[in-house]
């Protein structure tokens, strides 16, 4: 079976649309990467499929191979060449990072999927059984808002899958689930605590994004949608408390402009030598606004310090299990 290659399942979940689980998504992937781990993304929110423009990769296509897709890379695995003014730690090594959506199957961003429910599960179920991936260390799912049909579909053939005579120990590690300070969104994401209680899916913690605001001007962090809910609700149901994400306007900056100045020179993307773009050449993506490599941009976003510890914590709290 095509999951057989991937060591830990992860999904990460929401109760609400708009929290930033694409976000929170793309930052795991990015850490995990970072960290050394070979990583997958498979973005499973059908209806808004946004993973693909986060890693500046939504002009690519998937191909198609004898038994199944083949996922758009989004890097190669590689040890980084430092960057002297920069500090870079010296020869740091990441892992390959690749990526599945329906992003990349429709014809335009703009498409509109409307689907009846038994559409979006054979699609869900076609992501599980044909994609073929890369041996992974990780794979991340991001899922649709809310306890849908594709949830359902989702965990019916995961649980099938992960518990397979084939599959290796504990393959579906359990869920990250994301909130944001207000009200109405943890009382939505309660009843996804509940969908994972009910459905035996062990909760690997909960993620507050969006509490508090950074000033850029003088640094002063206000709660301008109150704080700690998220810590509070984690503590309720006795899961793990992950840590609070403040709303970073380079954030989605760092998203939607996708600019970087310069690769590090040696700098391999999708097998190709990129670091031409040091010298003024062109080595966008066919949208012409991919002129960095992923990893190098989110290092330098402010939020990373606070991944990697999110990150660390999981993992260690995943490997505590083996
Ligand atoms: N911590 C943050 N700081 C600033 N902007 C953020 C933060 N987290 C998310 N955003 C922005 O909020 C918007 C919504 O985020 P995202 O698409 O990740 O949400 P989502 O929960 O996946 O939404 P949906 O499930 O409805 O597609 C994006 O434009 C993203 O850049
Ligand atoms: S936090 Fe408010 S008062 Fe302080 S600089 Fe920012 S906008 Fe001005």
């Amino acid at each position: 079976m095509t999951l057989d290659n991937i060591k830990k399942i992860v999904l990460v979940l929401s109760g609400k649309g708009g929290v930033g689980k694409s976000s929170i998504t793309t930052q795991l992937a990015l850490t995990l990467s970072l960290q050394g781990h070979s990583v997958g993304v498979l973005d499973v929110d059908l209806t808004g499929p946004s993973i693909p423009r986060f890693f500046g990769i939504e002009q690519s296509k998937v191909r198609q191979a004898v038994g199944g897709f083949i996922p758009v890379d989004v890097h190669d695995a590689q040890t980084l060449p430092s960057r002297n003014s920069n500090g870079n730690t010296p020869g740091q090594m990441v892992g390959a990072l690749s990526c599945m959506s329906l992003g990349f199957l429709l014809a335009s961003r703009n498409d509109a999927v409307i689907w009846r429910g038994p559409k979006k599960t054979a699609m869900v179920r076609q992501f599980l059984t044909d994609v073929l991936w890369p041996p992974l260390d990780f794979l991340l799912i991001d899922t649709p808002p809310g306890t849908s049909d594709e949830h359902i579909s989702l965990l019916e053939n995961l649980l099938k899958q992960t518990t397979a005579p084939t599959s290796p120990p504990n393959q579906l590690a359990g869920a990250v689930v994301v909130t944001t300070p207000q009200a109405i969104s943890i009382s939505d994401v309660k009843k996804e605590l509940n969908f994972c209680k009910k459905t035996g899916i062990r909760v690997l913690g909960v993620v507050e994004n969006m509490a508090g605001f950074v000033c850029p001007n003088c640094s002063e962090c206000n709660d301008i949608f109150d704080r700690g809910g998220g810590e509070v609700m984690a503590r309720d149901f006795e899961v793990p408390f992950l840590g609070s994400v403040p709303i970073d306007p380079a954030f989605v900056q760092l998203i939607e402009e996708g600019t970087r100045p310069v690769y590090p020179k040696g700098t391999v993307i999708a097998g190709k030598d990129v670091s031409a773009a040091s010298n003024g050449a062109s080595n966008g993506q066919a949208n012409g606004t991919t002129s960095q490599l992923l990893v190098d941009k989110y290092r330098d976003c402010s939020l990373c310090p606070l991944f990697d510890g999110i990150v660390s914590r999981v993992v260690a709290d995943i490997r505590s299990r083996d």
